[in-house]
């Protein structure tokens, strides 16, 4: 699919330094959440969330994460609704995590990480025709981002986690099809937070309407611990290099709102 595009990223690995300026960067990603000034939108509407699992196509690591990837060539699996004015088409799902349960999320809630979090990429199939297209717009992207806590097995990440070995190095792909990422989400998607923000890896585009779960979901250590079994080294490279901690420094809100959906 064309979401996961091959955008040539900056070949010095970012290894989540920040490896550039990103010039005029006011509304980057990730960011702490500081509850008690998020303001209560009434007018955001509840999200609309339609995913259909034969669009799944493939597991990529692409040397940052491991992305699902869906076909993205049609309005199959979509996003409305919410803070959303238009349509969007999801893309991929990937996921951010740490070398130990203490941290590995991207944005914090209140200061407080998470072990991992998952970011559903969608991009406006209103508006633009290609993820390329999209990834640059200011209203290109909606991503949707659930933390998760360490707890009891999550059955459906099961068919995910049993899938990674196959992809252990960068540029490793395996066939995946027939998964719902519907399964991911938390049972009440109703209250989120959201504000506008950025890809959290280079390109670092401005071009995010985020919408963070309040609610989290429960994977177990041992599914967490297949995560951190990943590489971000290609089979060929002398030295192995775990895929732990690959998320990005916090950024500075700069005057951003927060909103939520709830009180
Ligand atoms: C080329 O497409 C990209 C590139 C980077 C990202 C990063 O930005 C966020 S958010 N998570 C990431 O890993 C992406 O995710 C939507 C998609
Ligand atoms: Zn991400």
């Amino acid at each position: 699919s064309a979401c996961s595009s091959r955008l040539v990223f900056s070949q010095v690995h970012p290894m989540w330094q920040e490896p550039l300026a990103i010039p005029g960067g006011d509304r980057q990603s990730p960011i702490d959440i500081v509850v008690r000034k998020s303001v209560f939108d009434p007018q955001l509407r509840p999200l609309k969330v339609q995913y259909e699992p034969r669009t799944c196509q493939q597991i990529w690591n692409n040397g940052y994460s491991f992305l699902v990837e869906y076909d993205d060539t049609t309005d199959k699996s979509t996003l409305k609704g919410g803070p959303l004015e238009d349509q969007f088409r999801l893309c991929q799902f990937h996921f951010h995590w740490g070398e130990n349960n203490a941290w590995g999320s991207e944005h914090s809630i209140d200061r407080r990480l998470y072990p991992a979090e998952l970011h559903l990429v969608h991009w406006n199939s209103d508006k633009y025709s290609l993820f390329e297209e999209a990834v640059i717009e200011e209203n290109g992207l909606a991503v949707i981002a659930v933390f998760l806590k360490i707890g009891k097995r999550h059955e459906g990440l099961q068919k995910l986690v049993d899938a990674l070995p196959a992809v252990r190095h960068k540029d490793s792909v395996v066939e995946f099809t027939k998964f719902d990422a519907a399964c991911l989400l938390p049972e009440n998607i109703d209250d989120y937070w959201t504000y506008a923000g950025s890809l959290t890896t280079p390109p670092l585009t401005e071009a995010v309407t985020w919408i963070v779960m309040k609610r989290h979901i429960e994977v177990s250590h041992d599914q967490l611990a297949v995560f951190r079994s990943l590489l971000f080294t290609s089979a060929e490279e002398q030295v192995q290099r775990s895929m732990v901690n690959n998320f990005r420094v916090q950024q500075a809100v700069k005057g951003r709102t927060v909103r939520s959906s709830f009180t």
